[in-house]
């Protein structure tokens, strides 16, 4: 063939990038540590979120590599990536934990979060975008938007994350570059700009495969021909002589789109656009410039392709994190409150220190490392911090910078960085952290919600000397997980543990007995339901008097107890509860009191506060119908009264405790059971039959039913260029592409959910799939509740 075009070469190994302090082999990888210190603005804190399998590992093993950080590419199917580090992880090629690793690229600082994609999980995911700057969000280039691409998407729209988006397995057959960015569009409601397009070329067979993408930035075809590790890219200018038929005609027009898209939304574009006419003409810097300003703003998301498997695509979305995604300073402030009210806290190195924890790891050798975000101030090592949650003193013994399950010790964390800090005990995930002299000591930045768990199981030591090391590793593991929840129940006096799904509490057994060696056993996995008030409002007062070890303990306190309303759920803290405590109150009676006996100088109003709440939480543990937790109420606590001496924390917390307890007993309470969100995509042929299984015996409650692939609700008023897809399938491979498969939406409740994924496989031969989340806790018919009172008292 008679070369025509401009062929560039250009090496993209971005070795010299790093400033190389030491190089070390470990199990046959390279690592490269770096002093360099780059300033905020080159620093880039993100992560990666998809839906599950979407190739959020894979991607990042790629960046590693590129970024000079490893020498070989690790592959999740070998089970021997860099940030799958965990035994589990790897046995079962899924991330569980997100990892946090450090690379540069391009003279930026990278610090990148891969989170993991299963929905047991999702609790990782949130707390890892709580502390992120922006994200790169990952569609399978067959799949499209999927269920849990849909959860991400709205985690990140709450936190108010930038994002770039990057469709990913463009070789695989079926994969559809244009469609998926129409379903960006309808199904998460954003405005895609397509930045790149995706490349096919015949093989000596005639097959189609994934050979490039065009940039239509720099009207530019990039291709990874013959190059094993995807290291180097022949970059060449697209004219209309390029030998793909009707390619450069494509570019023109996506390119004239993209400028003419951002024109309409930047008025900065807007003018360069109007003063050179041609969408063509306009420098590729200035609509960079754009776009930046655009995803930052959170108006737009650009687009862009590759095959990460086949090391196709990976260095220009890393050159888009750089020149698209928010450095920390692009961001607004966080919020936290201190003595009730809201304040921002602004990003400076030589403002007071606030730091937020987002992770907690039990290491073995290193004891419990804190991975945290310093949002102003900075951390040097050695220092002693206040944890404002759990009000303790911390001393940090060593600052680490973490390269997956590598480290590098630092001498400081300063404001917009993330960072690791060994030594302290008592931090957990979405505790604030504060300088020791600091008097802001209630300072608590905005923590993260935690979604009820729905599955329980019992855990018992297999003999008296194992307790003592079960409780340790549930304590450490407790600090790690939040999601977690360890609750010993007063009658029967065992350990239950409750956690988010199924995979979550066989992941949480199996680190039990392999990882802590623990001895214990556990019982059968079981739903957990919750309990409920039906009357309308509450009204409880109660008087705590007691004798505790010889010494008089007295307290009372008022509750207002109502149902929460719908709307209201949506911002329910604490199992689906929102606890608001009143006391101000308290305040004029103290300064009425006479009877010196009666001061409350020993107690700050801080400590009431948390004594109150404390005792309210544990109440909250134990439902009056058969000891499930409670949910879905207001509680207002308010009116305390406090007998000097006598009214110690323990009084006050138990007060409010015995409190919720007897008022819960006459507010009719009911048994409530989750119901799942539940998305069933299956062919046509086998609908009918999934629909009447869904709506018998599962009770189900259908939505709505869609067609994978097309557009429905789309707001044909936005206009969106999506490049058309036929024109990169062969028609071999027409013929093998899926079919477009139904969608059932659905609300079901999660006992009729058990073994699923079985029944669906036999009721569509095995072409079927489906994906849950939890929705809400419905209140059970009298009937339910009786068959399930009766399944639980009679053993269960
Ligand atoms: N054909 C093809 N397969 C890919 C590509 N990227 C990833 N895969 C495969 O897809 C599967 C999932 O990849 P992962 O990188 O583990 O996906 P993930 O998003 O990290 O998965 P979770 O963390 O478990 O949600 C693996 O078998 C990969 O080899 C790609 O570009 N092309």
């Amino acid at each position: 063939m008679k070369r025509v075009f401009q062929n560039v070469r250009s090496v993209y190994i971005n070795h010299t990038l790093l400033k190389f302090k030491s190089q070390t082999i470990i199990n046959q990888r390279f690592y490269t540590t770096t002093i360099k210190e780059y300033s905020i603005s080159k620093t880039r804190n993100i992560g990666i979120i998809a839906h599950i399998d979407g190739g959020k590992t894979t991607t990042t093993e790629r960046m590693l590599h590129y970024a000079g950080f490893t020498r070989r590419i690790g592959d999740v199917d070998h089970g021997d990536t860099i940030t799958d580090y965990m035994k589990q992880e790897r046995e079962r090629g899924i991330s569980i934990t997100s990892a946090a690793i450090t690379f540069g690229w391009k003279n930026h600082r990278i610090n990148l979060i891969d989170t993991p994609g299963h929905v047991d999980f999702t609790i990782e995911v949130e707390r890892s975008i709580r502390v992120l700057d922006g994200a790169i969000t990952i569609l399978d280039g067959v799949s499209g938007v999927e269920a849990q691409t849909q959860t991400v998407w709205d985690q990140a729209d709450k936190y108010g994350i930038p994002r770039i988006a990057y469709v990913n397995k463009m070789d695989r057959i079926g994969a559809g570059f244009g469609r998926t960015v129409k379903e960006m569009r309808y199904k998460l409601g954003t405005r895609p700009l397509v930045c790149q397009l995706p490349i096919m070329k015949k093989d000596s067979i005639g097959n189609n495969l994934f050979f490039g993408i065009v940039d239509l930035l720099d009207m530019q075809v990039l291709d990874w021909n013959n190059n094993p590790n995807g290291s180097i890219i022949n970059k060449t200018i697209l004219t209309e002589q390029y030998p793909i038929s009707g390619l450069f005609e494509e570019a023109v027009k996506g390119r004239s789109h993209l400028v003419e898209t951002l024109s309409e939304i930047d008025d900065q574009l807007l003018e360069i656009f109007l003063a050179n006419e041609d969408p063509m003409k306009v420098p590729v810097d200035d609509i960079r410039e754009a776009l930046r300003r655009v995803t930052l703003s959170g108006k737009a998301v650009p687009v862009f392709c590759g095959a990460s498997y086949k090391n196709i695509g990976v260095q220009p979305l890393m050159d888009a994190v750089v020149d698209f995604l928010p450095s920390p300073l692009d961001r607004s402030p966080p919020l936290a409150t201190l003595s009730d009210k809201i304040i921002e806290i602004p990003l400076k190195e030589k403002e007071k220190l606030c730091a937020f924890a987002f992770k907690v790891i039990h290491d073995h050798k290193r004891g419990p490392m804190i991975f945290v975000r310093v949002y102003s101030g900075k951390i040097d090592n050695r220092m002693t911090l206040f944890n404002t949650s759990s009000r303790k003193r911390e001393r940090v013994n060593k600052l680490l910078q973490m390269y997956a399950n590598d480290v590098e010790e630092i001498p400081s964390i300063s404001a917009g960085n993330i960072g690791v800090i060994v030594g302290l005990k008592e931090t957990r995930t979405g505790d604030t952290l504060i300088q020791i002299n600091d008097s802001r000591q209630d300072l608590k930045l905005q923590s993260i919600d935690i979604p009820s768990p729905v599955f329980f199981y019992s855990v018992e030591p297999t003999s008296i000397s194992d307790e003592k090391p079960l409780e340790d590793a549930l304590k450490n593991m407790l600090r790690e997980d939040p999601s977690l929840h360890v609750h010993v129940d007063s009658d029967s006096g065992q350990t239950l543990i409750s956690g988010m799904g199924e995979l979550h509490l066989e992941i949480i057994k199996d680190r039990l007995l392999t990882e802590f060696k623990v001895n214990a056993e556990m019982g059968k996995m079981r739903i957990s339901y919750r309990e409920t008030i039906t009357v309308e409002q509450l009204e409880h007062t109660c008087l705590y008097d007691r004798e505790l070890m010889g010494k008089k303990q007295k307290a009372q306190i008022s509750l207002m107890i109502t149902p929460l309303s719908e709307n209201d759920k949506g911002i329910s803290e604490e199992g689906g509860n929102r606890i608001e405590i009143i006391i101000d109150d308290l305040n004029s009676e103290q300064q009425n009191e006479t009877d010196n006996q009666n001061s409350l100088t020993k107690l700050d109003k801080i400590e009431i506060r948390d004594a109150l709440h404390s005792g309210i939480l544990s109440a909250l543990y134990r439902g009056p119908i058969l000891g499930f937790p409670i949910t879905g109420l207001y509680i207002k606590v308010h009116s305390p009264k406090l007998f000097g001496l006598e009214s110690t924390k323990t009084a006050i917390s138990a007060c409010a405790s015995q409190a919720l307890g007897e008022a819960m007993k006459n507010g009719a309470p009911a048994l409530l059971e989750p119901l799942m969100d539940v998305e069933v995509e299956v062919p046509e042929e086998h609908l009918g039959d999934v629909l009447a299984d869904l709506t018998g015996t599962r009770r189900g409650n259908i939505l709505g039913l869609e067609t994978s692939g097309q557009l429905i609700d789309y707001d044909h008023s936005i206009e969106i260029y999506a490049p058309p897809d036929s024109t990169y399938i062969s028609s071999n491979e027409k013929q093998k592409v899926i079919e477009p498969k139904r969608i059932i939406k659905a609300h079901v409740p999660l006992s009729t959910l058990l073994g699923y994924s079985s029944s669906l496989r036999s009721l569509t031969g095995g072409t079927g799939s489906f994906n849950m989340r939890i929705h809400s806790f419905g209140i059970m018919s009298e009937d339910r509740a009786k068959s399930v009172i009766t399944e639980i008292q009679g053993g269960y």
